[in-house]
C-alpha cells in the first residue's frame, strides 16, 4: 500500500537535490520512513502523529537553492530553521509555505531587498527570524499585518529607511538592531527594550527624544511643552494613585504569597497526579509578576542543539502549574505552543552560588551532553545572580513518589512487581551512565529519592535533579540533598562514592515496602532511625512477609525475586561504607533479577539469608540521627 508520506519524501528528496554540501542528511533515504509516530528517522525532521511539522536543518554547512516550490508540498510543515549556515542570494519565497509558525534564516548570507509582500498570507506565523545576514532595502509592510506575530528578529542586517509601525500585535518582541534605520521609532514600539533598536539612527523613545526640527520651532516648542504638561500630569496622578494606594488595608499581599505557601497538605497534593489542577495561570502569575524574580526579561541558554529554542519570555508567559515545591524552589510545568504543544518542567533554583558564572555555563554545558533514556534531559538554563532556572522536559506520568504515597482512586491499582522491577532496573542503567559520565564527582547524583524518579508514559523512570551539587551552595546541600542524610555523613560529616549507593538501598526498600523514608528520618534517634533499620527489625523478628508493600498484587512465585531484591537494598544501606557494596556491584545484582522465580529459587530465600546481609549490632540503633527533612 502506498505510503501517505511517500509523496512528502519524495518533496523533499527534491528539496534535497539543489542544496550544496547536503552530506550530512544521507540518511535521508526513500527506503527509510520519515516519521515514526513522535520520532523520525531522517536528520533534522521532527514529527509528530507520524507527521513531519519541523525542519530543522542547522549548523550543517549548507548552501546552494531553497526549493520552495518542495517545501510547499510538505502539508504539516509548521517550522522551517536553516539557521547558521552558507546560504545566500535572495530570501526564499516563502509566502508559499502558508502553515508555517516559525521561519529561522539566521546567521547566513542572504543578500537583497525583501518584497513588501513578501510574508503576506502568513496568518499563523509566530516568529521571523531573519537575524546576522546581508539584507538590504526597506522593512517589508507585510510584516505588519502578520495578526500571531510575537518574535521579529532583524538585527545585523542592512535595512534602511524608517520602521513601520505594528498596531495589531499586542505581544510582540522585536529586534532591529544595527541595520542603516532612520527616522522616529512608531508609537506601537516604544515599550520595547532600547537595544532592540541601537545601531541605526533612529530616535524617540525608548531612545532618546527627536531633535527637534529647525524649520519648526514654534512646533517644537508646542510639542515639549504638551510633553511637559501631560509627564507633569503623570507624575501628579501617580502620587495621588500612590496616596490611595497606601491607604488601603494590606491583605493584598497575603493574598499572592498564599499562592505559593508550603504547607505539608501541599506535599501530598504534589505527590496526586502531576495533570491534575490544569488552570490558565502561567509562571509570570504563579511567582515573578507578585513577587519580582530577577529572570524577568533574561536570556535563555539553550545546552542542546537538535531541540527547538523558544525565549525565556515564553516560557514565563507560558500556561502553567506548580508542581510542587522542594527544598531547593518551586518547579512548574509550562505548556508553550510552538509548532504544536510542548510542556516543559521549570525549576527554581537558589543557593546555587557554588562556584562562579564562567564554571556554571561549563557545568551546565556538561550536562547537556549527557544523553540517556533514563535521564530527564536538561535543555536549556537561566543564570541570574540570585536566581536560576533549569528548564527540562517535562515527564507525564509523575514521579514515583506520588505512585507510592500518592491518592489513588479506589479502582486504581498499585504498581504491581513487574512494574518495580522495571523501575529499579532503570534507575541502575541511569545511575551507571552517570557514573560514567562523572568519574571526577564523588556524588554523580547526590539526590536520589523517589520524588526525583519520574515515570514515563510506559513507566520507564527517567531520574531528574542529578549532578547538581557541583553548582549548590554548600550548606544548603548539606541541608537538603539526599546525600547529607547518609549515616557516614550523619555520623563522619564525610560522604562518599558509595553514598549514592545507600541512596539506592533506601529507595529499593521504599519500593518494596511502600514506606515513604522520611517518616522515619522524622524520627529521629531510636531502632526505626531509618527505612532499613526498619526492614532490618521486621527480618529479625523473621516477619518477613510483613516487610512487602501489599499493593503490590500477585505476588505468587515472585517472593525469591523480591527477597534477593531486598537483599540487595539491605546490602547498599550497609552501615560500614567500607563494607558496603559499590554501584558496579549493586548494578550487577540488579540485572540479575528476573520477573520470576525458578523452582530452587522458590524455595532456598528465607528470612535468614536477609537478616545476615547487614550485621546489626546495638550501636547500629543509634547512628543515624537526622532532625531535618
Ligand atoms: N521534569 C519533570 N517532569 C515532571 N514532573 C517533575 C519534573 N521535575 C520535577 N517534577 C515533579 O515536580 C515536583 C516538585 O519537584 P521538586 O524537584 O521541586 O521537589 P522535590 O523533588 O519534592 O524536592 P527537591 O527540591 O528537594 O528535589 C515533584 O513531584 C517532582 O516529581
Amino acid at each position: 500500500q502506498e505510503n501517505p508520506n511517500d509523496e512528502e519524501a519524495l518533496a523533499l528528496l527534491k528539496f534535497k537535490s539543489s542544496l550544496n554540501n547536503a552530506t550530512q542528511l544521507d540518511n535521508w533515504d526513500k527506503s527509510i520512513p520519515m516519521c515514526n509516530g513522535n520520532s523520525s528517522n531522517w536528520k533534522g525532521l521532527f514529527c509528530s502523529n507520524g507527521e513531519l511539522i519541523m525542519l530543522q536543518l542547522e549548523d550543517l554547512g549548507l548552501s546552494g537553492k531553497i526549493d520552495v516550490g518542495s517545501l510547499a508540498k510538505l502539508s504539516n510543515l509548521r517550522q522551517f530553521s536553516v539557521a547558521n549556515n552558507q546560504f545566500s542570494g535572495n530570501m526564499p519565497d516563502v509566502k508559499k509555505l502558508n502553515g508555517l509558525r516559525a521561519l529561522y534564516l539566521t546567521n547566513n548570507k542572504f543578500t537583497g531587498d525583501i518584497p513588501d509582500d513578501a510574508f503576506t498570507g502568513l496568518n499563523g506565523i509566530r516568529r521571523v527570524i531573519i537575524a546576522n545576514n546581508e539584507f538590504t532595502g526597506k522593512i517589508p509592510r507585510s510584516l505588519t499585518n502578520l495578526p500571531k506575530l510575537v518574535d521579529l528578529q532583524m538585527q545585523n542586517n542592512e535595512f534602511v529607511g524608517d520602521i513601520p509601525d505594528f498596531p495589531n500585535q499586542v505581544d510582540l518582541k522585536v529586534n532591529f538592531a544595527n541595520n542603516k534605520l532612520d527616522g522616529e521609532i512608531p508609537p506601537h514600539l516604544r515599550t520595547q527594550y532600547p537595544t532592540s533598536f541601537q545601531g541605526n539612527n533612529l530616535c524617540g523613545p525608548p531612545l532618546e527624544a527627536c531633535k527637534p526640527s529647525k524649520k519648526f520651532p514654534k512646533l517644537a516648542i508646542i510639542i515639549i511643552i504638551t510633553i511637559i504638561a501631560a509627564v507633569a500630569f503623570l507624575v501628579i496622578a501617580l502620587a495621588y494613585f500612590i496616596i490611595l494606594h497606601r491607604r488601603k488595608p494590606s491583605n493584598y499581599k497575603k493574598s499572592t504569597i498564599s499562592n505559593l505557601q508550603r504547607s505539608d497538605k501541599k506535599k501530598e497534593a504534589q505527590y496526586n497526579n502531576n495533570n491534575n489542577n490544569y488552570n490558565d495561570n502561567n509562571i509570570k502569575k504563579l511567582y515573578y509578576k507578585k513577587n519580582g524574580g530577577e529572570a524577568a526579561g533574561g536570556i535563555l541558554h539553550f545546552v542542546r542543539k537538535e531541540r527547538q529554542k523558544f525565549e525565556l519570555e515564553d516560557l514565563l508567559r507560558a500556561s502553567a502549574e506548580v508542581l510542587g515545591s522542594g527544598g531547593f524552589g518551586s518547579t512548574y510545568k509550562a505548556e508553550l505552543l510552538i509548532g504544536g504543544s510542548i510542556c516543559m518542567a521549570v525549576k527554581r533554583f537558589r543557593e546555587m552560588n557554588n562556584v562562579g558564572k564562567e564554571e556554571f555555563f561549563q557545568h551546565m554545558r556538561r550536562l547537556g551532553k549527557l544523553t540517556h533514556p533514563n535521564l530527564v534531559p536538561i535543555v536549556a538554563f537561566y543564570y541570574g545572580k540570585e536566581e536560576k532556572l533549569l528548564v527540562s522536559d517535562f515527564v507525564q506520568f509523575g514521579s514515583l513518589a506520588s505512585h507510592l504515597h500518592g491518592k489513588r482512586s479506589p479502582n486504581q491499582p498499585g504498581l504491581d512487581w513487574p512494574t518495580r522491577l522495571k523501575i529499579i532496573k532503570g534507575v541502575a542503567k541511569g545511575l551507571d551512565y552517570l557514573y560514567k559520565e562523572f568519574p571526577d564527582l564523588i556524588l554523580p547524583h547526590g539526590h536520589l529519592k523517589s520524588s526525583n524518579v519520574l515515570l514515563d508514559n510506559k513507566c520507564e523512570p527517567v531520574l531528574s535533579d542529578y549532578a547538581l551539587l557541583p553548582v549548590i551552595n554548600k550548606d544548603h546541600a548539606q541541608q537538603f540533598m539526599v546525600a547529607y542524610k547518609s549515616p557516614e555523613f550523619t555520623r563522619d560529616d564525610r560522604v562518599t562514592q558509595k553514598t549514592d549507593v545507600w541512596s539506592l538501598g533506601i529507595l529499593i526498600l521504599e519500593l518494596l515496602t511502600g514506606h515513604f523514608p522520611a517518616n522515619y528520618l522524622k524520627q529521629g534517634k531510636g531502632a526505626n532511625a531509618d527505612l532499613a533499620s526498619w526492614v532490618n527489625s521486621v527480618v529479625r523478628e523473621e516477619w518477613t512477609g510483613e516487610v512487602f508493600d501489599k499493593e503490590m498484587n500477585g505476588t505468587k512465585n515472585r517472593e525469591g525475586q523480591m527477597l534477593k531484591l531486598l537483599k540487595i537494598g539491605m546490602c547498599c544501606c550497609e552501615l560500614n561504607v567500607e563494607k558496603r557494596w559499590d554501584l558496579r556491584e549493586a548494578i550487577e545484582k540488579i540485572e540479575e533479577l528476573k520477573e520470576k522465580d525458578s523452582e530452587e529459587e522458590f524455595s532456598s530465600y528465607g528470612s535468614e539469608d536477609i537478616y545476615s546481609s547487614r550485621a546489626m549490632t546495638d550501636d547500629d540503633f543509634s547512628f543515624s540521627v537526622v532532625e531535618k527533612v
